[in-house]
């Protein structure tokens, strides 16, 4: 082992490159699709809803609109995850009533989320889907 070399000891410093940052960052992406069954549905859900749109021949602004919304759905999936872990983390899963109120309310982000995405997606979707069967 060269003098320079370190020892494999755990990092808890700042990273020191952009490579660095976007590894770590890339790992936390595939821990939560590795680990949160709900972000795996939404991607899939994702995966389905753009087909649609591509096969409905839908325009380019449509589907800005449903990208925009599966990635704000994938963040708040991301957001809550870590909202859990950190309560998960200090409470080491012991009964805390604000432990309870933190995951409620990181829960109800991804709720409005996926209100919000089920909104837009029938904005879209129901005008192109009556189009196709000629009632409209
Ligand atoms: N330490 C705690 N103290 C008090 N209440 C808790 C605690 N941990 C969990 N809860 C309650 O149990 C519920 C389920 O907890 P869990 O950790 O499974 O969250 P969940 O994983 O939010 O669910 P989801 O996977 O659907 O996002 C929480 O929404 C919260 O109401």
């Amino acid at each position: 082992m060269a003098l320079n070399d370190k020892p494999n000891k755990p990092q808890t410093d700042k990273n020191h490159s952009f490579f660095q940052s976007f590894k770590h960052a890339a790992r936390g992406i595939g821990f939560a699709i590795k680990h949160e069954t709900n972000l795996r549905r939404d991607i899939l859900i994702a995966v389905l809803v753009l087909l649609a749109a591509y096969f409905l021949h839908l325009p380019q602004t449509d589907f800005l609109w449903l990208i925009l919304v599966s990635f704000l759905v994938f963040q708040a999936e991301l957001w809550n995850s870590v909202a859990e872990y950190i309560v998960d983390l200090t409470t080491q899963h012991a009964y805390y009533p604000l432990a309870k109120v933190i995951k409620d309310l990181s829960a109800g982000i991804v709720l409005l989320t996926a209100l919000f995405a089920v909104i837009v997606g029938a904005i879209i979707f129901i005008p192109a889907l009556l189009k196709l069967l000629n009632l409209s």
